[in-house]
């Protein structure tokens, strides 16, 4: 009898494939972001992109950044892990003390909703805002109201 496969993927790298999956459909040209939260048994329970409003055609949107707030993307995008959130069906209490994968440190906004939302660690992949007041202000959160946060780094893998 053939003996099991044992060079599996971890969770960590699972979870965070599944995020990068996700931020693969953003149609932000300058940054695409993905969130999947998980739960205390590592079970999946939703995944999220930054994108448009669902009224605004994602296709048809300006996605560029401008003096004028009107025509800002910033002002109109929802952020992955507010996606991740909202599109979750079931009770928040399942979030309660779950992980979520991001493929960029979250935002000052984003850590704050994620903290109401009862996630109790952030796993993230790039941080290139590293530094930045928003960034600051997001470890603060964090660090307060007691969500660890780690980074993580992916290694090239075929199947095999
Ligand atoms: O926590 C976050 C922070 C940012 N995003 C999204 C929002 C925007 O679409 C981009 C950031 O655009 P820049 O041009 O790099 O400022 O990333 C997010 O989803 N989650
Ligand atoms: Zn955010």
């Amino acid at each position: 009898m053939p003996g099991k496969r044992s060079n599996v993927i971890s969770w960590d790298e699972f979870f965070m494939r599944v995020a990068i999956a996700a931020a693969l459909r953003s149609k932000d040209p300058k940054t695409q972001v993905g969130a999947c939260i998980a739960d205390t048994n590592n079970r999946i329970l939703s995944v999220g992109y930054n994108g448009t409003p669902s009224g605004i055609n994602d296709d048809e949107f300006p996605w560029g950044t401008s003096d004028d707030p009107l025509f800002d993307k910033h002002n109109y995008v929802i952020h992955a892990e507010a996606n991740a959130i909202l599109n979750y069906r079931g009770s928040l209490k399942d979030m309660q003390g779950g992980r979520v994968y991001v493929t960029l440190f979250p935002c000052q906004e984003c850590a704050k909703m994620l903290v109401q939302a009862g996630i109790g660690e952030v796993v993230y992949l790039d941080d290139k805002y590293e530094g930045t007041t928003g960034n600051l202000v997001a470890r603060s959160v964090f660090d307060r109201c007691g969500v660890d946060y780690r980074q993580i780094h992916l290694r090239e893998q075929a199947l095999e």
